[in-house]
């Protein structure tokens, strides 16, 4: 029948034991109170004690069928869980009986004919069909036929012309109705798993299914404590409270404890002991490097999830051993076989770009090939780096390679691999190719957009086939590896001029990332530069001024660009950098060029001709200092006329110091002449825009 469990918390859980006396009942609960004391509390009751309709228990037990129908039944609360108790014998109990000859003829001596009639019964159910049994009780008319009594525990009962008792000591409490009692308040958990099992190996359990079950239990703990003693790692299985299931011997030489004091802890306690924190265990390990006992330990934690829910946890330990080849691998990864950047290693607040990012990491998830698209520098790369490492292949190489650094035939070799003999120069005994080494994880195709027809051919044949062809070889090698390829070029466009396969477009493209250039998501641009000029451990002080012009600046090399110029500020900064120190400022050719409208064919007075003359001004002096000149008043009145307009040096001289009193210019003494302040650079900027 399917009852309601009983939610309640620790400490109060109570339940009555009704017997016939107040002696079994004492003596029932003793027993459940030696057993589950800790987890639930057992109270005796005589039948005739036991007051209507109490409900300060949570359950009741009743020891016999016939006391619950005839006396207890209608005393009892309605709704309160009930159940009667099954009992048996201690297992060396049931020895002693089964050691009694054959066709023996024997009383069976209780305090009441139900019970010595309860026993006989049990003695039945329990195998011992080659005695006779007669029940025996205070009172029962005297039958001397027999000259040995079985007894439980009541020897005091026995008639004085037996001579010989057989004390098969007290019933004992059926593991069955443990089992009962636990998953009524659900407490049957691993913990009173084990402690049932070993129970049930002391008593002659009456549910033949329930015994196999916990003994196979018990024997499959036991087998598996051993098996995990072999294993070289250590490994700690825990529930879904943390509380340590298995710790195996490894692990006791890890943490230095046994598993049993190890058991005491939950597994989050212990390794708070050694302090590891465990704040991190709210994810999966992986690979996670911690110290205990002054140990390098790579732990590695999985959930066990059943039914949907995390029911517990295994935790793997490997000690410093295997940390050295995980050194081997980070070696591995310097050689360019390992991905080395991951989306944390991402920088970016634009909106654009999180969207881009969350695409990528669905992406990964799949095993389809992946095209990003994006103008030079942008982070084509790291994108792919990034999926690789939270893709399925992530335990396996990541290859990369740049189409466009290699001529066609070495493209092809270093790609494909070759045999021995394939060419003159080849090496002897042949070259694996990359697609051979990047086997089970991925390629990285960097510039796909500039390989020869020829390459696009063979590569589409690997995409299709899954099977390489060395350079000069005959065999097909079978391969396995994901593709991720990426470009600056207009693939479509180039696919519809007939420059590149379409087919292979088709296959390459079959998960597609545009990464936005850097001057569509401007608001990453002082993340970035701050970014870089950390990871360089350089000075941020006494950069407010060229802020604005970073933000303003188009990057045509996106990130990459932005990055060197960090690198260029980290190098120079001595807390007076202007904006015209800029890299992008004083290469002539990046430089902001001075607009076509000042281009003018006759020599005209600039007044005259309508121009705003502190604006030309700014935009010249701007212009010198890109270019590495000087900004002095005479060259200023040159680069004038050079625009075919006219300006006295007085002029130029009050225009200045207009510039300056509106805080636009600084003049310089010497002949440095004048520099932009950054509303000066910004002036010129917005002037320009
Ligand atoms: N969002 C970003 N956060 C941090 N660093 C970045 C970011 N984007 C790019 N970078 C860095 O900028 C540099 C250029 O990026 P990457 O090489 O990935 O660009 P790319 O688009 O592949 O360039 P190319 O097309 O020239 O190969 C790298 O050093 C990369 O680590």
């Amino acid at each position: 029948m399917d009852r309601e469990v009983i939610p309640i918390g620790d400490c109060m859980r109570k339940v009555a034991i009704i017997a016939g006396s107040k002696k079994t009942a004492g003596a029932i609960a003793g027993q459940l109170n030696a057993i589950l004391g800790e987890l639930i509390t057992f109270i005796g009751f005589s039948m005739h004690e036991w007051m209507e309709n109490r409900d300060d228990f949570h359950m009741v037990l009743i020891s016999t069928h016939t006391i619950f129908t005839r006396h207890i039944a209608p005393r009892i609360k309605t709704g309160t869980v009930i159940f009667v108790i099954r009992r048996t014998l201690l297992r060396k109990s049931l020895e002693k009986v089964m050691a009694i000859p054959s066709g023996s003829k024997l009383l069976v001596v209780n305090d009441e004919r139900d019970s010595a009639e309860e026993t006989i019964a049990l003695l039945r159910e329990l195998g011992a069909g080659h005695i006779e049994l007669f029940p025996y009780f205070p009172g029962a008319a005297t039958w001397e036929e027999s000259t040995v009594a079985i007894t439980p525990g009541e020897p005091e009962l026995v008639p004085p012309f037996i001579q010989q008792v057989i004390d098969i000591d007290e019933r004992v409490v059926d593991v069955s109705t443990l089992v009962d009692i636990l998953t009524q308040f659900q407490l049957l958990n691993n913990e009173t798993r084990t402690m049932l099992s070993r129970y049930a190996d002391k008593i002659v359990t009456r549910s033949q299914g329930i015994q196999f079950t916990l003994q196979g239990l018990l024997h499959m703990k036991t087998i598996l404590q051993r098996t995990l003693n072999m294993v070289q790692d250590g490994v700690i299985a825990y529930d879904h409270d943390g509380t340590i299931t298995l710790f195996n011997r490894t692990a006791e030489t890890i943490f230095g404890c046994t598993s049993e004091d190890a058991q005491k802890f939950t597994v989050e306690g212990l390794l708070h002991r050694e302090g590891v924190d465990p704040m991190t265990f709210v994810e999966e390990w992986k690979d996670c490097l911690v110290h205990i006992k002054k140990q390098k330990i790579l732990m590695n934690r999985q959930h066990i999830i059943e039914n949907g829910h995390v029911t517990g946890g295994v935790l793997t330990l490997r000690a410093a051993k295997k940390v050295e080849e995980l050194e081997l691998k980070l070696r591995l990864q310097a050689k360019g076989y390992e991905a080395r950047h991951s989306f944390g290693d991402l920088i970016t607040v634009s909106q654009n770009m999180i969207k881009v990012v969350a695409r990528a990491e669905k992406m990964a998830k799949s095993d389809l090939s992946v095209l990003i698209l994006g103008e030079s520098g942008t982070g084509k790369e790291l994108f792919a780096h990034a999926i690789h490492r939270v893709s399925q292949r992530a335990d396996y190489p990541f290859v990369a390679v740049n189409c466009s650094a290699l001529p066609d035939n070495l493209l092809e070799s270093e790609l494909f691999g070759y045999e021995e003999g394939a060419f003159t120069g080849a090496k002897k005994g042949g070259k694996p190719g990359l697609f051979e080494q990047a086997h089970k994880g991925t390629i990285f195709l960097d510039e796909i957009g500039d390989i020869s027809p020829n390459m696009q051919s063979r590569l589409l044949r690997v995409l299709q086939q899954k099977e390489v062809l060395k350079v000069g070889g005959t065999r097909l090698l079978p391969v396995d590896v994901r593709i991720i390829a990426a470009t600056n070029r207009n693939l479509a466009r180039m696919v519809a001029e007939g420059k590149f396969r379409d087919d292979l477009y088709y296959r390459l493209k079959i998960l597609q990332l545009e990464v936005p250039p850097l001057r569509e998501r401007r608001e990453d641009i002082p993340l970035l530069a701050a970014y870089f000029l950390e990871r360089r451990g350089a000075n941020q002080e006494g950069l407010e001024p060229i802020h604005e012009a970073l933000r303003r600046y188009d990057w045509p090399g996106n990130v990459r660009e932005l990055e060197n110029t960090m690198e260029y500020i980290a190098f120079m900064n001595d807390g007076h950098l202007t904006v015209e120190d800029l890299p992008m400022y004083t290469n002539e050719s990046a430089a902001v060029d001075v607009p076509h409208e000042w281009a003018i064919e006759q020599i005209v007075p600039v007044q005259a001709a309508g121009i705003r003359v502190e604006q030309l001004v700014l935009e010249i002096i701007h212009h010198a200092k890109a270019a590495g000149k000087n900004a002095g008043r005479r060259a200023i009145v040159t680069a004038v006329k050079e625009k075919g307009l006219m300006i006295s040096e007085n002029e130029v001289r009050k225009t200045i110091d207009k510039l300056r009193d509106a805080g636009y210019v600084e003049v310089a003494a010497g002949r440095a002449g004048c520099r932009l302040t950054p509303s000066g650079f910004q002036q010129v900027r917005n002037g320009t825009g």
